[in-house]
């Protein structure tokens, strides 16, 4: 028996890390999604909570033949005992997957084996790309799951990002909740 672990923001869950775990659920029996950067929400880089989070994944998640969990791990100001963290929230796993040079190298310092995929069709399959067109109203729908977005539309993240966004331009929200 094998359970992976694969850390994101999901914000929000789109076709490349749907791609990327139907490539993992061909190496392992579990695997444990990390929502990353949990405590974030309602700013136009992590627009959605990680209850959000959770409902896209867990839904999306129906059609692999292959047991998950979702676990929300909040960000550290320590980098060097993050690892310890994840593992202190987490089911035990046996193999990281990320594509992320700074996950890669504090899970590979702290022992544990990490595995890349291919970035599958990164010019549009990227978080920062679906919440620019949900922003500019253009068509964000293409780029998730059909069950992620049925989440956005349950709760009306759309109108939350425009808004948020709004608040953005006025230079009164400022820090995080920057655009990318
Ligand atoms: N198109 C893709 N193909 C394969 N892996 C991807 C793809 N997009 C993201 N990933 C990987 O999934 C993990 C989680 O990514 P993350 O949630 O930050 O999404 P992102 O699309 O890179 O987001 P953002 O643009 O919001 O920073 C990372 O390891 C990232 O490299
Ligand atoms: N010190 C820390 O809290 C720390 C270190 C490395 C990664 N992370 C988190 O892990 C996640 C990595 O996901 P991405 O690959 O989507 O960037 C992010 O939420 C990031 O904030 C946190």
């Amino acid at each position: 028996m094998t359970r992976g672990f694969y850390i994101g923001r999901f914000q929000p869950y789109h076709n490349g890390h749907h791609s990327m775990v139907a490539e993992i659920a061909e190496d392992v029996d579990e695997l444990v999604l990390g929502i990353g950067s949990a405590g974030d929400s309602h700013t136009t880089h992590d627009p959605f909570t990680a209850g959000e989070r959770i409902m896209m994944l867990t839904k999306s998640l129906r059609e692999f033949d292959m047991t998950t969990y979702a676990v929300p791990i909040e960000d550290l100001d320590r980098n060097s005992v993050w690892v310890s963290h994840v593992q202190s929230m987490s089911p035990a796993f046996d193999v990281a997957y990320s594509n992320n040079p700074l996950v890669i190298r504090l899970f590979s310092e702290a022992g544990i084996e990490v595995r890349q995929s291919p970035m599958f069709n990164r010019d549009v399959l990227e978080g920062t790309e679906v919440r620019d067109r949900m922003i500019a109203g253009e068509d964000w729908r293409s780029l998730v799951p059909d069950a992620a977005a049925d989440v956005i539309d349950e709760i009306e993240g759309v109108d939350r990002i425009q808004q948020v966004a709004e608040t953005d331009s006025n230079g009164s929200s400022g820090g995080k909740g920057d655009r990318d």
